[in-house]
């Protein structure tokens, strides 16, 4: 019996983490919950679960929580603020942590999980991108097993050998292939795009995700990530890491070797099949999940990325190839300017122009320590803010 925290349990990503729980009760139980706005959803998730505890972000939230609690007649102990948050994933009652809270507001809580050696199921990229040598450093210093739950560094994980330590060329591959949807706005004219909507942008063709990652995709920020996540999962550079448009989102991505062999991974998208994947390796369990029906894809196409429409994918190769802390600042620019966007405070194709001004404006951001790190984060924040002002609105 494994024992689970779910770091954003109430995301979309918590919601499928417990569906394959609930398929395997005789295997997982839920040492802790947590959430931050969706409190009735978190109480029904500790009263199903019988979860020790639940964490949320403040005091006020904590004792809306512990009501809502008392009316369902469930026992979980409720906890708040960030301190708490790295507990449940660190205590020694832990075995597996889901890091699915979206943003840098996952980095402490999944670093905690990584030092103290846990099993980390990694949906929240943004952590890694801001912090890739130094929370690969505290996996290695831990002893954790780190463990891909995005889809395209899943299967990655999957095409790759068994044994496979960050290190391609010891292998004979030569590339990692990422596939990218391309979004809901792949085929829409270029000169259409300065009035779309955040529902539009939300409308991810293939996945049902949180708001954020959605918006992400559509700019292929969400693949920019990836390429970053990839490079500092698998120790392969920005120059062997290539993304493909693949509209079908069927193929997760391919491991290209020497001898000419490209290993896929292909399933129907349902993010409970790499959450199965993780929690159960390196065995397989149901994940509820219906078999591929290759004659109902019919066709698998591919094609090249347009920079034009896409100039997210280039900033993030750009801030991979600048290193330290220059990863920290463009994600910290990018949640500002979605966050902007989604509230109605600024333009889709403004959400770039941010991006790469604030890129600018800390080229020489440094990495040395998790606090750097978190002040790096921090003036980019602000920096973005004032950029979205001066954007103006949508
Ligand atoms: N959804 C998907 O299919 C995929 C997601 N990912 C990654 O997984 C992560 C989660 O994505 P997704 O599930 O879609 O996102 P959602 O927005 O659906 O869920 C985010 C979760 O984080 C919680 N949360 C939000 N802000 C904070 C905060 N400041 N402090 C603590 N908790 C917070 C939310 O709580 P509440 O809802 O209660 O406010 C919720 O539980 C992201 O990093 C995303 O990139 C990767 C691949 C696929
Ligand atoms: C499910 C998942 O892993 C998402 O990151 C997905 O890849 C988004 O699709 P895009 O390929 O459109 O970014
Ligand atoms: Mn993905």
């Amino acid at each position: 019996m494994q024992s689970l925290t779910i770091l954003g349990a109430t995301g979309s990503i918590g919601v499928s983490t417990l569906d394959v729980v609930a398929r395997h009760p005789e295997r997982y139980r839920i040492f802790a919950l947590t959430g931050q706005t969706q409190l009735p959803r978190l109480a029904a998730q500790c009263s199903r679960f019988q979860a020790r505890y639940a964490v949320v972000g403040d005091a006020a939230s904590a004792a809306q929580l512990a009501s809502l609690l008392r009316d369902l007649g469930a026992s979980t102990e409720v906890l708040h603020g960030p301190a708490q948050l790295a507990a449940v994933a660190e205590a020694s009652e832990v075995d597996v942590v889901m890091a699915a809270i979206v943003g840098a507001a996952g980095l402490r809580p999944t670093l905690a999980a990584a030092r103290a050696g846990k099993r980390v199921l990694l949906a929240n990229k943004e952590a890694l991108v801001m912090s890739g040598a130094l929370f690969m450093a505290a996996v290695e210093a831990g002893g954790a097993t780190l463990l891909p739950i995005d889809s395209e560094h899943n299967a990655v994980f999957q095409a790759l050998p068994p044994t496979y330590r960050r290190d391609p060329d010891a292998v004979g591959v030569r590339r990692i292939l990422l596939t990218a949807s391309g979004g809901p706005f792949r085929d829409r004219a270029i000169e259409s795009l300065v009035s779309v909507s955040p529902e539009e942008a939300c409308a991810h063709p293939n996945w049902a995700m949180g708001r954020k990652i959605s918006v992400d995709s559509a700019t292929m920020m969400n693949k920019g990530l990836e390429v970053i996540e990839a490079h500092w999962l698998f120790g392969v550079p920005a120059d062997r890491i290539e993304v493909v448009v693949h509209r079908q989102s069927v193929i997760h991505s391919m491991v290209d070797y020497v001898d000419g062999s490209v290993l896929a991974q292909l399933g129907n998208p349902d993010m409970r099949t790499p959450i199965a994947h993780a929690l159960a390796f390196p065995e397989r369990i149901d994940a509820g999940v219906s078999p591929l029906d290759l004659f109902a894809t019919g066709r698998l196409d591919f094609e090249q990325p347009d920079p034009r429409r896409f100039p997210c994918l280039p900033l993030a190769y750009a801030a991979l190839r600048a290193g330290r802390g220059v990863p920290a600042a463009m994600n910290a620019a990018n949640e500002v300017a979605v966050d902007a966007f989604l509230a109605g405070r600024l333009a889709y194709l403004s959400i770039a122009r941010v991006v790469e001004s604030v890129m600018n404006a800390m080229a020489g951001a440094g990495d040395a320590s998790l606090e750097e790190l978190e002040s790096v984060d921090a003036e980019a924040r602000a920096l973005a803010q004032s950029w979205v002002h001066a954007e103006k609105v949508a």
